[in-house]
């Protein structure tokens, strides 16, 4: 696993689509949320960020679009500097939805919302309501176009504001706890459109407590702890390293521990619940019936 850059664990040599250099971030109040910290996302993947409360993950990702900058460092997005002065760029390329969704929703009725960003942009009004009813569409909420937002429930809302980002077609969706407060229905809705957004080539950072969501989705996962990446890499490996778990304050998936648990082969490493279940059925099937 590789602690200090951020080669991904991959052959990728790609350039990366956001390139994160950041020697600190310093709050107004002194608090250091995030140091020495060397973060890319490339084409076609999905990162997930894990760590305990105030571990920077949240720092992390406010970055990635300059919504915050380094104290001293560099943001580089499809291959341009981002500066303190002109973060359009970089807004425009790494959409961003807000744990809170309330922050993002504005507008009197959801097509309005969604359509919002893309008239501050110049799109002509007609041309940006049909987009945002496609955006609405891909996120399966296109019933919702006519509803009030700040009515809507929590996993509606999540719902509305990635159509909102999505509408605007960004190389990178940003995500800050995109399944916290939801019910597990919602979790599997909203985990659902995050994949099938990635599968439309969208690249897609997110973080989130929830190790087994990680696991299944990320092809890449960074653990923060004290404002730092301390260990990164894919998933079978990050969630296998037990030291850097228990440093992070961190539980291995489910998957992870049934596999301890139940003592399967060594170097089998499922980190999912589908990888799990075909070696438990496989151990199953190996085993004679007289010793069943
Ligand atoms: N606006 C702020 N002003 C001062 N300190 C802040 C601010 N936002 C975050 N911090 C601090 O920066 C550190 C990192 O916080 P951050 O929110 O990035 O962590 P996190 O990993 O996202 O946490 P959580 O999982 O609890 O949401 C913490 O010590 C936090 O208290």
């Amino acid at each position: 696993m590789i602690d200090g850059d951020d080669s991904g664990g991959s052959d990728d040599v790609t350039d990366p689509l956001v390139d994160l250099r950041c020697e600190s971030h310093t709050y107004p109040d002194g608090t250091v949320g995030m140091c020495d910290v060397e973060f890319s996302v490339h084409a076609d993947e999905v990162v997930a960020l894990v760590g305990g409360n105030g571990a920077g993950k949240s720092t992390l990702l406010e970055h990635l679009n300059a919504t915050l900058t380094p104290d001293e460092g560099e943001l580089h997005v499809t291959g341009r500097r981002v500066t303190d002065e002109d973060p359009a760029h970089a807004r425009r390329e790494v959409g961003f939805v807000f744990q809170d969704a309330d922050t993002q929703l504005v507008a009197p009725t959801v097509v309005d919302d969604v359509m919002f960003g893309l008239r501050n942009y110049g799109v002509p009004a007609e041309q940006a309501r049909e987009r945002a009813k496609a955006a609405l569409e891909t996120v399966d909420a296109l019933h919702l176009q006519d509803r009030i937002p700040h009515y809507l429930s929590g996993g509606e809302k999540r719902l509305v504001g990635l159509a909102g980002v999505l509408v605007l077609e960004p190389s990178v969706i940003v995500l800050d706890e995109p399944l916290a407060g939801l019910d597990p229905q919602r979790s599997r809705l909203v985990a659902d459109r995050i994949e099938r957004i990635h599968e439309a080539g969208v690249s897609v950072v997110l973080s989130t407590h929830d190790l087994d969501f990680a696991a299944e989705i990320a092809d890449r996962v960074c653990v923060m702890c004290d404002g730092n990446v301390v260990g990164r890499g894919p998933p079978r490996e990050v969630f296998y390293d037990e030291e850097l778990l228990a440093r992070s304050n961190l539980h291995p998936p489910t998957a992870v521990r049934v596999a301890r648990e139940a003592h399967l082969p060594t170097g089998s490493h499922p980190v999912t619940r589908s990888e799990l279940v075909g070696l438990i059925d496989a151990r199953a099937a190996d085993t004679p019936r007289s010793s069943r």
